[in-house]
């Protein structure tokens, strides 16, 4: 459930009339709702109340200031994977204990800035990144809390770009190295081991890969407390999937997952860490863009948007659909057309959808790209010279922009033209 819905014949986000932000804001703008960033972070948290855990939010999918703030507000941690995340998360007033590092190619200078920032834990994916900070703890005379990420080899059954849990992924140790790499860990000065890491890559619609890789886990905990490890922490990852299109087939929900957690290692007395992001912010956050031109194809028609590839990169990079809805509530019976949905970038990818079937539409109105809060801004670019795009909080009856729309100058004062040109 989200709060994007259509009353007194338009779309809302919340109690705003998406018309309002578009006429006030411009478009395009992403628009997110707080109540349902606050209603799907309280789902993560309920389907852990079993036991001590942290939903530590996945700072990719979304790392707006404000997004972090809202979410660190309500107690969630996060996970990060680049300085730039740490430092956003603690710009908004997350505190360093309350937030894990991932990724397969932390740099020195970064894990030096968590060491000194506070860090709840690294979550250590190679041998030489291990001992890198190892020596580095030492050196700033501090013991750093670490899990190791383990690769189970298990098919998380998701488009294969965002698959991160087989064998020929770069991700984690093989697991079943993990216990010599372990053993290693536990002699290294600078890092006291704590825990198991795992997460087997994102918008998963099915448990069982979950199923599968928490019970190799589960198993490899149990291996290293008998090689005398005192493993306390289970972070378990991200990625449950998310409904984006509206038919019967939702993804399973966060209680469901929750259940497959306890049942794959709920009787380890671990605290749980999850990593969620887009099923957190994904469907509270919509597209919003307006019609520049329809024009006529030949055996087709295209309505040309004001947003494109750079705003939304996933329709171009996964084939990932998108609904894509009038912000004026058709009505019952109108008449609907087949559009190529598609941007002005001049690339013949930047088609978002082909064949969508919408009411008559003119140059000038408004749409929405559904889902697109998470993995949306954060991945816009300005390609084609085409500012940032913008974003806005709605929460109630009231709206924030909580990013800007970059101005031209503001956009060419960025480089430089060295003297000697
Ligand atoms: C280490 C890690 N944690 C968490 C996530 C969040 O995934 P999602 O947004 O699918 O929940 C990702 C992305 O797949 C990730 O790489
Ligand atoms: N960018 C991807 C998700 C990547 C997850 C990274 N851990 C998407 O839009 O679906």
């Amino acid at each position: 459930m989200d709060h994007f819905n259509y009353h007194d014949g338009a779309l809302h986000a919340e109690e705003v009339p998406l018309s309002r932000i578009a006429a006030e804001v411009g478009t395009p703008v992403y628009v997110y709702s707080a109540a349902t960033l606050t209603r799907h972070f309280g789902l993560f948290r309920q389907a852990l109340d079993w036991t001590e855990h942290l939903v530590c939010f996945a700072v990719k999918a979304n790392s707006n200031l404000a997004v972090l703030k809202l979410m660190g507000d309500m107690g969630a941690g996060m996970d990060v994977v680049s300085g730039g995340e740490y430092a956003r998360a603690r710009a908004a007033g997350v505190p360093g204990d309350r937030i894990v590092f991932s990724g397969v190619g932390k740099t020195l200078a970064e894990m030096r800035q968590a060491i000194e920032g506070g860090i709840r834990q690294f979550n250590i994916e190679s041998e030489p990144e291990m001992r890198a900070l190892s020596e580095l703890a030492a050196s700033m005379g501090a013991e750093v809390p670490v899990a190791i990420r383990v690769n189970p080899d298990v098919d998380a059954k998701t488009h294969e770009k965002i698959a991160t849990g087989k064998s020929e992924n770069k991700f984690g140790i093989p697991i079943a190295r993990a216990r010599e790499v372990y053993a290693e860990a536990a002699r290294l000065p600078g890092l006291r081991v704590v825990g198991v890491d795992v997460h087997i890559g994102s918008q998963l619609t099915d448990l069982e890969p979950y199923r599968l890789a928490y019970g190799k886990v589960a198993e490899l905990t149990r291996a290293l407390r008998a090689d005398g490890h005192s493993i306390t922490r289970l972070d378990l990852g991200g990625g449950l999937g998310i409904p984006y299109r509206r038919d019967n087939n939702a993804p399973p929900l966060p209680i469901e997952y929750g259940q497959v957690i306890r049942d794959s290692v709920g009787d380890l007395g671990c605290e749980i860490e999850i990593e969620p992001g887009r099923n957190i912010v994904g469907n509270a956050g919509v597209l919003l863009t307006s019609v520049i031109w329809l024009k006529e194809g030949e055996g087709r028609d295209f309505l040309i948007v004001d947003a494109a590839m750079n705003d939304l990169l996933r329709p171009s990079m996964y084939g990932a659909h998108h609904d894509i809805v009038p912000v004026t509530e058709p009505a019952v019976g109108a008449d609907v057309r087949a559009f190529d949905v598609v941007g002005p970038v001049c690339e013949s990818g930047d088609t978002f959808q082909k064949g969508t079937q919408l009411p008559g539409l003119v140059a000038g109105d408004l749409v929405a790209f559904r889902s697109a809060g998470a993995y949306g801004a954060v991945m816009a670019s300005e390609y084609n010279s085409r500012p940032l795009v913008p974003e806005v909080l709605v929460s109630g009856d009231q709206f924030a922009v909580i990013r800007a729309r970059p101005t031209f100058e503001e956009m060419l004062a960025r480089d430089t033209i060295p003297e000697w040109l």
